[in-house]
């Protein structure tokens, strides 16, 4: 490699793709990574799906800078932005040394890198370092069966954290990274439980192969010929097909996505825990099997914390966070992505829940 080629090289900043489906783990590891003493200065670029933006309040709070891109779906329109977000940050390239990009759970990873490889202005700046996948051991074989994303997040790793392993046996672990394996040979596969994993494993890897990725996917490169769905966030014409997606409104209340997977979104004021949880318990038991992601932060009447709430399919956790900041409204906000959900049943039982 030339002098220039090696400066050019060591100026371009380093990027980590992080990925993997609806509530792998992906917030978890990314909480690690600001938190770890590492001495190293993070700007964090996070993409939403749920329409109430209620990623950005389960992160920890840190020193790093977090862009919130809350446009739902990834696809073209957030190639844009993050194309726009990469260029306001290179302005301020002494400010930190690392990019990661957190991905929502049902996004196709390949337009996000593709980024780093199209637009020029992005290409001499950054470089992609590492497509990281996070994979739910515990429901991942249920998601390569019945979606494309997981497979394709798995497909296009460069690092995988097999992560939840506390919640199989030694066996399903196993045959899990067996399958695993079978979709992508060539990644590195660590199993963990809470993406508790050396930082050096999944950050500033100089893992991304651009070879191996044309060979799965030989239109990588080609400008605007990814296969991909549009939705209907889509604000560009196009021909692609918009029969399958509506949006209803723009309060984000009933959003359909690719794949029949929509996200729910229920605000209220402070609720009351003895209707709550019972409720909750019930939901998560009955339709469990459709609600791919639910969480929330939750307002309970004369609590003066903030609750977080989460779950995957039938696994759900929660537990105070921090108290309600004067300047706060006590708000309480659920969402629920899944398959087959109905919302005016949700919105009544939820309502029922509202302290008097
Ligand atoms: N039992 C168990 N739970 C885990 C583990 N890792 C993460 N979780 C829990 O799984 C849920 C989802 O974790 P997140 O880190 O928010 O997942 P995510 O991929 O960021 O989710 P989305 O961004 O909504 O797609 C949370 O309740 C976590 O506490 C693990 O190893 N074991």
């Amino acid at each position: 490699m030339s002098e220039a080629n090696q400066k050019v090289e060591r100026s371009q900043i380093p990027v980590t793709v992080l990925t993997g489906y609806l509530g792998a783990g992906k917030t978890t590891l990314l909480n690690r990574i600001l938190t770890e003493n590492h001495g190293k200065r993070y700007a964090v670029i996070v993409n939403e799906f749920g329409e109430i933006g209620i990623d950005n309040d389960l992160l920890v709070e840190s020193d790093e800078e977090i862009f919130e891109m809350n446009n739902g779906c990834i696809c073209c329109t957030v190639r844009g932005d993050l194309i726009r977000t990469v260029q306001n940050l290179m302005k301020r390239r002494n400010a930190f040394d690392a990019i990661i990009v957190e991905t929502t759970g049902v996004a196709d990873p390949a337009p996000v890198a593709q980024t780093f490889f199209m637009d020029d202005d992005v290409r001499a700046a950054a470089k992609l370092d590492a497509v990281v996948a996070v994979v739910d051991a515990r429901h991942v074989l249920q998601r390569l069966a019945d979606t494309t994303e997981a497979e394709d997040q798995i497909a296009f790793a460069d690092v995988i954290l097999l992560n939840k392993t506390d919640l199989v046996s030694a066996e399903e672990l196993a045959r899990v990274a067996a399958r695993i394996a079978g979709v992508n040979p060539y990644a590195a596969i660590e199993k963990t439980e809470r993406c508790a994993v050396e930082l050096q494993t999944v950050l500033d890897r100089g893992a991304f192969d651009l070879d191996r990725i044309l060979s799965i996917d030989p239109h990588f490169l080609r400008h605007g010929h990814h296969e991909h769905e549009c939705s209907a966030a889509c604000d560009h014409n196009h021909d692609h097909d918009h029969q399958n997606h509506h949006h209803q409104d723009d309060l984000g209340h009933d959003h359909d996505h690719p794949h029949s997977v929509k996200s729910i979104s229920l605000t209220a004021g402070d609720l009351d825990p003895d209707m709550f949880f019972p409720w909750i318990n019930q939901v998560t038991q009955i339709q469990g099997p459709n609600i791919l992601r639910m969480k929330g932060i939750l307002a309970f009447n004369n609590d003066p914390q903030r609750y977080v709430i989460q779950g995957v399919h039938m696994i759900v956790e929660g537990d105070h966070q921090r108290d309600w900041e004067a300047t706060e409204d006590r708000q309480s906000r659920l969402v629920f992505i899944g398959r087959d959900l109905n919302w005016d049943t949700l919105k009544q039982s939820f309502t029922a829940c509202v302290a008097e």
